[in-house]
């Protein structure tokens, strides 16, 4: 699968005129991309610029050289999101209706969108759930549904913003299994730092800046010196 390139160009993110991200220029090709760092500095705020759900204020976000302040829209169907709380995500009483929901707004046929949903179901271990209604999961199989229903839709990259907060340690360790075996890319934002160790790069979020950015080892490191203070 060919991966679109993100681009950001000195970005800087103001929420009521305090700046949240500061002049951030970064270029993302891997595959497998963490995000850590301290609360409230900057993780969630810099994955949302890579969908569109925030814009730059300013600099420019691009995606396969679309720019996310003129192409939302395109951007969204090729970059999922998977948000911290599941609850606002899924969308409709049923979970294999929740599911179905998006591939219906991208013209499946409901033959295909039965096909998909039950793959996507089946691959995450998840296809006792089709026929549940959704406010009576559990909030970790909230988290694998919402999981489903962004992976049915085969985007590019999926931004994960902290998924495994509601995890036991048999859906975290089936998590981290289907990342390693995703075709597309991950960019996963986190404090559970052991689900990075097998990544491609890791980017350190300080106070509105990326303060580090290399191999996980190394980034959890400085993570772990720059928390020690
Ligand atoms: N829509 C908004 N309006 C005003 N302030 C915001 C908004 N979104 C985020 N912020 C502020 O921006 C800062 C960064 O928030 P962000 O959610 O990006 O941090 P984070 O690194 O993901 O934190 P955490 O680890 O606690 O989830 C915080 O001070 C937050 O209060």
């Amino acid at each position: 699968m060919e991966l679109p390139e993100i681009q950001l160009e000195q970005v800087t993110v103001s929420f009521e005129d305090r700046p949240v991200l500061t002049d951030i220029t970064l270029t993302l090709n891997e595959r497998r991309i963490g995000i850590i760092g301290a609360n409230g500095a900057g993780k969630s705020t810099l994955s949302r610029l890579l969908n569109a759900l925030v814009i730059p204020t300013t600099g420019t976000v691009r995606v396969g050289g679309l720019d996310t302040s003129k192409n939302a829209k395109q951007i969204r169907r090729d970059v999922g999101f998977v948000f911290q709380n599941p609850a606002n995500q899924i969308i409709m009483p049923l979970v294999a209706d929740d599911i179905a929901f998006g591939l219906k707004n991208i013209g499946l046929s409901k033959a295909e969108r039965k096909v998909r949903v039950t793959q996507t179901l089946e691959e995450l271990n998840i296809a006792h759930l089709a026929d549940r209604e959704s406010h009576t999961l559990s909030g970790g199989e909230q988290q694998m549904v919402a999981l489903a229903a962004v992976m049915a839709m085969q985007p590019r990259t999926i931004v994960f913003d902290e998924p495994t907060t509601m995890l036991d340690l048999r859906n975290r360790l089936r998590f981290q299994r289907e990342i390693a075996k995703l075709p597309q890319r991950a960019i996963v934002i986190t404090h559970d730092l052991e689900l990075l160790e097998d990544f491609d790069r890791v980017l350190v979020v300080t106070d509105g800046i990326i303060d580090f950015d290399g191999q996980p080892a190394d980034a959890i490191d400085h993570y772990r010196q720059w928390s020690l203070v």
